[in-house]
């Protein structure tokens, strides 16, 4: 192959963001809206987001905490429960704020103790999010401790998902950062309302980083990284052109001693350099001329939104990852801290 030392692409936009709050909000937000025109913004706050209301008010505190003369645009989600209602559906909808809603079962994740315990019972709130056109984001992974922590996307398929397909055909659904071989063959066989989001440590990394000389807890997230076959399996969908997998970071940023300690917090943060993590995957797969379709195109095209219209330039200029970032009142370890990046964002024109 032919080494490129420059990547030009259309702004792309991250479809799985958690941003905090309150003072780590501030920290974080930044280094998304350098990167990317809009991130649909995870509700797994404490407590949850579950109304427009709350919605539109989160969103007002990450508008506030932008960067000066930033134009990021915060896509909100609600989050639902075992309450949700269909009237709350319809307020998110004529907001026109709320462009989708997120289902964590309950207990599966970080935050996700108010999640939904009997899924079944929530058909008549996925019916009006249908009618609506509100997108369902899943967390997908069982919750039944006798399901191996491994196997508990694969399963989640199966008892989960296939069925929903059939209870409320025509709901857009978009499995959040998969993780194993089982789930890209289920969207790639999956109806045209069915997606993918996948993340850079996935495609990056499998479960031996875990362990890498000893115990690693800022590899740690849910789904936990997987065997080297799934990782394989993960980039072969990114980077083969398909329309209905798309770019997710799942940055989520942890303070550093609620991961490094004695049960330690789900979640990694990639924001800092989210964009250039994608690039060196495209890049080892000979695919680079395809990081833009995943990056910039698909996930609007599944949403409904506009294509961006400005764009981003990447070069490849090496650069080390600081040990750690400010993150509130603490700090937060980001992915490949103290390692070195080859590519580096030298220019992101505003929208
Ligand atoms: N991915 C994670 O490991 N953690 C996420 C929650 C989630 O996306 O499941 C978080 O909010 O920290
Ligand atoms: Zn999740
Ligand atoms: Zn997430």
């Amino acid at each position: 192959m032919t080494q490129r030392d420059d990547i030009d692409l259309i702004r792309p936009d991250d479809w799985h963001l958690h941003l905090r709050d309150g003072a780590a909000l501030a920290d974080v937000v930044g280094w998304s809206a350098r990167q990317f025109a809009r991130a649909i913004i995870m509700p797994n706050l404490k407590p949850p987001v579950v109304t427009t209301a709350q919605a539109l008010a989160y969103r007002e505190r990450i508008r506030a905490a932008l960067p000066e003369d930033s134009d990021f645009q915060p896509l909100m989600t609600l989050y639902l429960t075992d309450h949700s209602t269909p009237d709350e559906i319809m307020r998110a909808r004529e907001s026109g704020a709320v462009v989708a809603c997120k289902l964590y079962p309950a207990g599966a994740t970080t935050n996700s103790d108010s999640g939904v315990t009997d899924i079944p019972r929530l058909t008549p709130v996925l019916e009006a999010m249908r009618a609506a056109g509100l997108p369902l984001l899943v967390h997908g992974e069982v919750t039944d401790e006798t399901v191996d922590l491994f196997d508990r996307e694969p399963v989640f398929i199966e008892r989960v998902l296939r069925p929903l397909l059939t209870a409320v055909p025509g709901l857009k659904i978009v499995m959040e950062h998969v993780t194993t071989a089982e789930a890209v063959n289920f969207v790639r066989s999956g109806p045209e309302t069915l997606a993918a989001t996948i993340t850079a440590h996935h495609l990056l990394y499998n479960r031996n980083a875990l362990f890498a000389g000893g115990l690693r807890p800022h590899y740690y997230c849910l789904p936990v990284l997987k065997r080297e076959r799934h990782r394989l399996a993960l980039v072969e969908a990114a980077t083969s052109g398909h329309r209905r997998f798309f770019l997710g970071t799942d940055s989520a940023p942890h303070a550093l001693e609620t991961k490094e300690c004695g049960c330690g917090c789900a979640g990694i943060f990639t924001a800092h350099a989210a964009l250039e993590l994608y690039a060196e995957v495209f890049e080892q797969a000979d695919a680079l001329d395809r990081l833009e379709g995943f990056a910039s195109l698909h996930g609007a095209d599944f949403y409904g939104l506009p294509r961006n219209t400005t764009r981003i330039h990447l070069r490849r200029d090496p650069w080390t990852v600081p040990e750690r970032y400010r993150f509130g009142d603490s700090e937060v370890v980001p992915l490949r801290a103290g390692g070195v990046m080859r590519w580096r964002v030298v220019s992101a024109s505003q929208n």
